[in-house]
């Protein structure tokens, strides 16, 4: 009797014609946001859904200190890679310390990785997301793990709040095993990402080699076996490691005030190579400022990511950063995030410990940060916070 009423009741609500009507045009809505923002941006729409609107002391807008960093001109240091090279290193070494401590970020410019392979990327990157969405949307994947993972916003099973970006991720290494499963249109999207994800990898490896050194730890040709194994991150494992490349693409947005097109996030990896194109959108985080970093053609901002942080010992600061996005251009950046193997410890260096630097983070590993961030929203500097054995 009793599931007689039960019955009874349910149907009538599932009845409901306006309630029935609320439901579908909610799943509506839902399926809309999960095609991604080209979708809505190309509706034609002049106010953005309420998904896209951010917690007031969340908008890119709210904070006043933005104008008064753009007012005091802070400008990220400029590290000359062809400096590098020269009998200036070790004043650039200096510098090259100096800007991963202060602002756990630099632009790098004359770093040999020519105009044609970096606007051919642009290029490339730019005619795959005009493809038809029926295209794009095969590489889609829930599967945070996956060779190649088309999508939208930063996590769209979890975010509450959507962020106004699309994007295309790509794991890199190895080349031969992955290209297969990269995108197949345009015809030539895989040569030209593919020299660019193996260039940008070389010149990684170069910084990264700088940067050890600049440590202090020494990564001289003449250094013994023995005394790479102390170093517990050597430049094998560097080569070796993984690299993911995220392609990401910003429509023009209605109301720019009320979104972002990536949220406050730190990257995970030693060094991420960021391109951006000509328009202005990355803001980095300077003594509790939103800094604008300005575009610089054919220059790499390079951004120091959690694992470096915990390997230096908190020496680098990994950089606290987020999209901004505008109304009037679509913007696209290239992200290239490179670290150790994914099943690689990354710990504090040995080297970097010592009474009056005691220990500061857990060792870490890439699976405990996928898990991490597969179940919660990422924000800020959390995942690493999580990892810090001493707060200072
Ligand atoms: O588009 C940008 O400038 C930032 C992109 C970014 O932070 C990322 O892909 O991790
Ligand atoms: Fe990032």
């Amino acid at each position: 009797m009793i599931d007689i009423f039960l019955y009874m009741f349910r149907s009538q609500v599932h009845m409901c014609p306006s309630m029935a009507m609320a439901k579908q045009n909610d799943e509506a809505l839902e399926t809309q946001y999960q095609k991604g923002v080209k979708q809505l941006y190309e509706k034609g729409i002049e106010r953005i859904p309420n998904k896209y609107i951010l917690p007031v002391q969340e908008r890119p807008s709210s904070t006043t200190q933005v104008e008064a960093a753009t007012r005091e001109n802070i400008k990220l240091p400029i590290i000359d890679f062809a400096e590098l090279q020269s009998k200036n290193r070790p004043h650039v070494l200096k510098s090259l310390a100096d800007a991963c401590k202060q602002y756990g970020a630099f632009q790098l410019v004359n770093h040999g990785i020519s105009k044609d392979v970096i606007s051919g990327m642009v290029d490339a990157a730019e005619r795959f997301f005009r493809l038809p969405y029926e295209e794009r949307s095969k590489y889609m994947s829930s599967d945070m793990e996956a060779l190649v993972r088309y999508g939208t916003s930063f996590n769209q099973n979890k975010d509450n709040v959507f962020c106004w970006r699309d994007f295309l991720k790509l794991m890199c290494k190895p080349l031969s095993d992955v290209l297969p499963h990269w995108p197949s249109s345009p015809t030539d999207f895989r040569k030209l990402a593919a020299t660019y994800a193996k260039e940008t990898s070389d010149l990684f490896l170069m910084i990264m080699e700088a940067i050890l050194e600049s440590l202090l730890l020494g990564t001289k040709k003449n250094k013994k076996a023995e005394e790479e194994e102390d170093d517990v991150v050597t430049m094998k494992d560097l080569r070796d490691g993984s690299q993911l490349m995220i392609v990401n693409f910003y429509p023009p947005c209605p109301e720019p005030d009320l979104t972002l097109g990536m949220p406050p996030h730190s990257d995970y990896g030693f060094l991420t190579l960021l391109l951006q194109d000509e328009v202005e959108g990355l803001q980095i985080q300077y003594k509790d400022k939103w800094v604008t970093v300005e575009s610089i053609p054919n220059a790499f901002v390079v951004n120091v990511g959690d694992h470096l942080e915990i390997f230096s010992n908190g020496k680098y600061k990994s950089v606290l950063h987020r999209a901004k996005v505008n109304s009037a251009k679509t913007r696209i950046s290239v992200a290239s995030l490179h670290t150790v193997p994914f099943k690689c410890m990354v710990k504090p260096c040995p080297k970097l410990i010592d009474e009056a630097n005691p220990r500061r983070y857990q060792d870490t590993d890439f699976a405990t940060f996928l898990q991490y961030i597969s179940s919660r929203e990422p924000k800020n500097k959390q995942f690493l916070d999580s990892r810090k054995l001493i707060h200072l």
